[in-house]
């Protein structure tokens, strides 16, 4: 039984929410528009695009924070959802524990806690004080209470911020272990355009609209990555190349592939075309 935001057919199957046409406007301006988006239980869809371009809008409307000015958002009924957010209110000059930060947003037994920190890695980190952990050691005891929830949704915005590249793979294959262990479906949100989990069933890549979605293409063949980032990381990385067939010019509006400048960019402006296919493993630069 799927839940509605606003009537619309509702889906079938494992879906965990899906995401039709959706757009969220504020004061006049569209902050993401034209959105169609679905994740189902045992999937990850990472939604990618830089500073600004909708990422944390998107994935807050999926979850129900955001209430969609336009589109329909479907949930799965009783939906148990684990969110990170990008952003965590905590005043760092006060005393806080590990243990402590992981009942701040609900409660939870000792056991659970600890079962919690264990299969994130962090277990010995239980007594620490939050201030003093690494970068990778927090986002690990965020997921760690994103998953006490058991979710059925995992929402992870930015879940690498602050962490190193070694860390950066080790934290995608915790997050894939997770999955494969709980069958969750995962909603991840990246500003890196190159560097995205190779167990990404999709991308999606934003710039106040969708520019481009497909699947990750895994950069395990490329013997220039391997070099670069060794085997480990080679297997756990993807590089996704994305096209844009539009430029978005410093004035906000948008030029067309075919000379043409809009105000901005809508899927059904007639000017936008979506790809959806793999390709190569590129050079490196970004064509955003
Ligand atoms: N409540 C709001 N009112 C007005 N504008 C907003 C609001 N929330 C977000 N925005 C604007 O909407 C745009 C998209 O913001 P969002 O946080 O979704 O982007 P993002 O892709 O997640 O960015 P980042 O990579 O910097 O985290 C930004 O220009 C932001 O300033």
């Amino acid at each position: 039984m799927l839940e509605k935001s606003k009537t619309h057919a509702q889906p079938s199957g494992d879906m965990l929410v899906e995401m039709h046409n959706a757009g969220v406007s504020r004061g006049g301006r569209w902050l993401v528009r034209g959105v169609d988006l679905a994740v189902r239980r045992g999937e990850i869809v990472t939604l990618i695009g830089p500073n600004g371009s909708g990422k944390s809008t998107t994935a807050k409307t999926a979850i129900g924070i955001i209430t969609p000015s336009e589109g329909h958002v479907h949930r799965k009924g009783a939906l148990r959802i684990g969110y990170v957010p990008q952003k965590v209110a905590l005043d760092w000059t006060l005393p806080l524990s590990v243990e402590r930060l992981m009942t701040l947003t609900g409660p939870a037994n000792r056991k659970d806690i600890r079962a919690a920190l264990d299969e994130a890695g962090v277990g010995h980190l239980a007594g620490r004080q939050v201030a003093a952990l690494s970068g990778g050691e927090f986002q690990r005891t965020l997921l760690a209470r994103a998953m006490l929830r058991k979710p059925d949704l995992l929402v992870l915005d930015e879940p690498v911020q602050g962490v190193d590249f070694t860390g950066e793979v080790a934290l995608y294959e915790l997050i894939r272990d997770l999955r494969d262990r709980t069958g969750c479906g995962i909603l991840m949100i990246s500003h890196d355009l190159h560097i995205v989990m190779a167990d990404t069933d999709t991308v999606i890549c934003l710039n106040g609209h969708v520019c481009c979605r497909g699947e990750p293409q895994s950069v395990m063949d490329s013997p220039e990555y391997r070099k670069l980032f060794g085997t480990r990381a080679a297997e756990s990385l993807a590089l996704y190349r994305h096209h844009h067939d539009h430029t978005h010019l410093p004035d906000g509006r948008v030029r067309h592939a075919d000379g043409t400048v809009t105000a901005h960019c809508h899927p059904d402006d007639g000017h936008h075309h979506e790809h959806a296919d793999r390709e190569a493993p590129a050079e490196g630069g970004r064509d955003a």
